[in-house]
């Protein structure tokens, strides 16, 4: 379904989105790819090129910058002469901890997470009307429940669901040919995720290859939602709509059993992963 298929993946310089790239140029897409570290991005497309891809390309450059995220889509107009599959997957850099008050980081996150994604929605829209193609929005878990720890990551995904999830309605309404497909994830084994809370979070993480696999067939498929892992996220969305009060008691079980741990360690070595579980990368 995939072969010939024009596409621009963001965020594709690692993790998730990096496989993706690797899964279509299996398929024998054509491929651009962006982030900001170019000599990343020229490797991924070393590889799509030996992986089979029918053309790939990169453009570089951050999504805080909308006058970028629209030369983004330019760019595969140029390129390409068109688009049919828009799949929207960076995050900008933020902390795994308690809120610290900053409301300046949440404005700024908000436009990497949030607002590059609807402008690039809407600058793509003429070629995915004339194509009758898909935009696939890669959220998460925590774009769908609130959790402790991300508060303003957490924020920037529950607002691409408001928008994403009212646009698909409007497209309905109005008989747009053009797919939504919104990816709710849990944790997954990607350097950066592992980096960051590995030492925090003890469930394992799910493989970063089978879930950029689940994430493209579900754009191709043209379904409304992915949940990946199924059964970690679903069984979860369940209780949150009915039985809140026991998603957060669990939450809150395992947070409190986490500080509890933490609070028990004098040594300096422990003093020190304290300070990396308040702020850290994510
Ligand atoms: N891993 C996980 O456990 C989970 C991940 N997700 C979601 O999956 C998606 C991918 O996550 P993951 O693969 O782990 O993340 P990675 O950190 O591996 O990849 C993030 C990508 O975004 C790029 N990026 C970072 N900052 C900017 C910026 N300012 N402008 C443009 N691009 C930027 C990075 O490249 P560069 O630094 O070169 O710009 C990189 O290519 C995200 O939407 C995330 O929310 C959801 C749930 C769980
Ligand atoms: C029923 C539950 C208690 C389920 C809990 C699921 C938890 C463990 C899952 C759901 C969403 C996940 C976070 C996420 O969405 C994205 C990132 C970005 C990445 O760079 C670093 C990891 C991080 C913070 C994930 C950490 C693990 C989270 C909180």
């Amino acid at each position: 379904m995939l072969k010939d298929k024009r596409v621009i993946i963001t965020g594709a310089s690692s993790g998730i989105g990096e496989q993706m790239a690797y899964h279509l140029a299996r398929m024998g897409s054509h491929i651009l790819i962006t982030a900001r570290t170019e000599e990343k991005l020229k490797k991924v497309v070393e590889k799509c090129t030996k992986l089979g891809s029918a053309s790939a390309y990169y453009i570089h450059g951050s999504m805080d910058n909308m006058t970028f995220a629209k030369q983004v889509v330019h760019e595969a107009e140029r390129l390409f002469g068109g688009l049919d599959m828009l799949i929207l997957n960076h995050i900008g850099f933020t902390y795994f901890g308690f809120f610290d008050g900053d409301v300046d980081h949440i404005r700024k996150l908000l436009e990497i997470n949030f607002l590059s994604y609807a402008t690039m929605t809407v600058e793509a829209l003429p070629m995915l009307k004339a194509s009758g193609g898909n935009i696939v929005v890669v959220s998460s878990f925590a774009g769908k429940v609130g959790l402790p720890l991300t508060v303003p990551y957490s924020s920037t995904k529950f607002a691409l669901d408001g928008f994403f999830s009212s646009l698909r309605m409007e497209f309905h309404h109005q008989k747009v040919n053009v797919s939504i497909t919104l990816c709710v994830l849990s944790y997954i084994d990607t350097d950066s995720a592992l980096n960051t809370v590995s030492h925090v979070i003890q469930q394992p993480a799910a493989p970063k290859e089978e879930c950029a696999y689940e994430i493209i067939k579900g754009g191709a498929l043209r379904q409304r939602e992915v949940y990946y892992q199924y059964v970690a996220t679903k069984i979860p969305m369940l209780l949150r709509d009915w039985a809140p009060e026991f998603l957060e008691y669990l939450v809150l079980k395992k947070l409190q059993r986490g500080c509890t741990q933490q609070e028990g360690m004098k040594n300096d070595e422990s003093a020190k992963e304290l300070k990396k579980t308040r702020y850290c990368k994510i």
